[in-house]
């Protein structure tokens, strides 16, 4: 199959107003911490990199473009940009790069990646024929990389300050030279800081260009509250044309980039229509994967009313339905859990029992119990608070972060997905 590239937007000017793009949001984590970056959960209003109003498993995400081709039939790229990292979720990111392939044999594929667990995924990207990849690269220098990011977690330890910055720019630039090898389009986005990185970004554009990068997209950053850099001025625009005049130089420029949320979809720069948006909620209300039959949640309770008891010591669960034209969900039905002992097959006898509900809401879980009802496709979440609430929350696809136990607030200020995987 040859794939038309020159029909992405993002890549063509030509294109932009022709054909979309969508990005599919099922990259919650992320594995650095940009000081410019906040990954706010369910905000309709605002237009900028890194917000999602839902996240989706990779078979919500198939659904979702499915309904939205049929709104935009020109979208013509489908790309994943976070609203984390790609690559700090690379189970969700590569299932659904897969699923679109399969089902979408022209469909041009892209990813937007810090780059930091890139590397690994090349070989596959390449024969999936992922068309388009870009690596944000804000440095080179690792005391000016310092200043940007605040810690970096490779391999399940953590880094700070200028080991940080070394270890990511390290990766960075090996990948970058990697997706050259296998034939790649690779673009740079560098993100123009003013007093951290506006005098720097032009040694960026010199050494990726040395890789073999194929064009760079100087991005004047978003002020952004709730983060480190929130008293940065942005840059001007006379700013942002200068350092796109001197860094052209070495690379060709990307100009007309407009800064996208992580579930953007049609044409680049217009706001995504109401009929998508519903369409991506509607996705994310669905079982997470929508063609299986699974119109319950589960709840392990002391008494009936809090979600308020670990998951081994239910004696029995509470099984809540939504009724599909008020919206009002009620308790349904009430099952005896399997008796104690018996190691996972305790757990695959739950799943049995437990096999038209989409989630367990408990109030703690141990990781076997977990990992055996997850592989059975019954998302285990742990939380506390009113039952109500959360069965709603969850059967309507929005954020459960504020019930999610205190355990589960993740020291890396991402709002919790309601997955309960953790940070990256
Ligand atoms: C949200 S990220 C997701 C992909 C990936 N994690 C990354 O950083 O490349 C997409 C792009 O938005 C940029 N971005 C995030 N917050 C920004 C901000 N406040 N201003 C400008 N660009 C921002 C990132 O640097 C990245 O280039
Ligand atoms: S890598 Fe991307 S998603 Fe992660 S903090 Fe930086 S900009 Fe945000
Ligand atoms: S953020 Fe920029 S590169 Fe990504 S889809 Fe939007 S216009 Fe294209």
């Amino acid at each position: 199959m040859t794939l038309n590239i020159k029909n992405h937007p993002c890549f063509n000017d030509s294109s932009r107003h022709t054909f979309g793009r969508i990005h599919l949001p099922v990259a919650p984590k992320c594995n650095i911490q940009c000081n410019y970056c906040s990954r706010k959960f369910d905000c309709m209003n605002e237009n900028r990199p890194g917000v999602t109003s839902k996240v989706l498993s990779p078979r919500q995400a198939l659904y979702y473009l499915q309904q939205a081709m049929e709104i935009s039939p020109n979208i013509a790229v489908v790309g994943i940009a976070g609203p984390g990292d790609p690559f700090a979720n690379p189970d969700e990111t590569m299932e659904t790069l897969r699923l679109v392939r399969e089902h979408y044999p022209e469909m041009l594929l892209c990813v937007a990646t810090n780059g930091l667990d890139l590397m690994p995924w090349i070989d596959e990207l390449a024969e999936l024929q992922v068309s388009h990849v870009t690596i944000t690269i804000n440095a080179i220098d690792p005391e000016v990389g310092s200043e940007i990011y605040a810690w970096v977690r490779h391999k399940k330890k953590m880094y700070r300050d200028i080991e940080a910055a070394k270890l990511l720019i390290g990766n960075q630039l090996e990948a970058l030279k990697r997706l050259k090898e296998v034939g790649v389009t690779a673009k740079v986005n560098s993100i123009i800081i003013p007093g951290i990185n506006d005098g720097h970004v032009i040694e960026v554009a010199r050494k990726v260009s040395e890789l073999g990068a194929d064009i760079l997209n100087c991005l004047p950053y978003y002020q952004t509250t709730e983060t480190l850099f929130e008293n940065i001025e942005e840059p001007s625009p006379v700013v942002v044309a200068e350092i796109q005049k001197a860094t052209s130089e070495f690379l060709p420029q990307m100009k007309h980039c407009a800064r996208c949320r992580a579930d953007a979809a049609g044409i680049i720069g217009e706001i995504n229509s109401e009929e998508m948006m519903l369409k991506l909620a509607e996705a994310a209300s669905l079982p997470k994967n929508p063609s299986e039959h699974r119109p319950y949640i589960a709840v392990s309770s002391i008494e009936g009313a809090l979600i308020n008891q670990h998951l081994g010591e239910a004696d029995r669960f509470l099984i809540y339905g939504m009724d599909g034209n008020s919206g009002i969900c009620s308790l349904v039905d009430s099952r005896p859990a399997p008796l104690p002992g018996g190691g996972e097959q305790r757990w695959e006898a739950l799943a049995r029992i437990l096999a038209d509900c989409r989630a367990l809401l408990v109030n703690g879980a141990g990781d076997s119990p977990t990992k055996v009802l997850n592989k059975q496709g019954i998302e285990v979440l742990v939380m506390e608070g009113m039952i109500e609430d959360a069965v709603h929350c969850v059967f309507t696809g929005q954020d459960v972060k504020h019930l999610m136990r205190g355990s589960q607030i993740h020291a890396c200020k991402t709002s919790c997905t309601g997955t309960g995987g953790g940070c990256g």
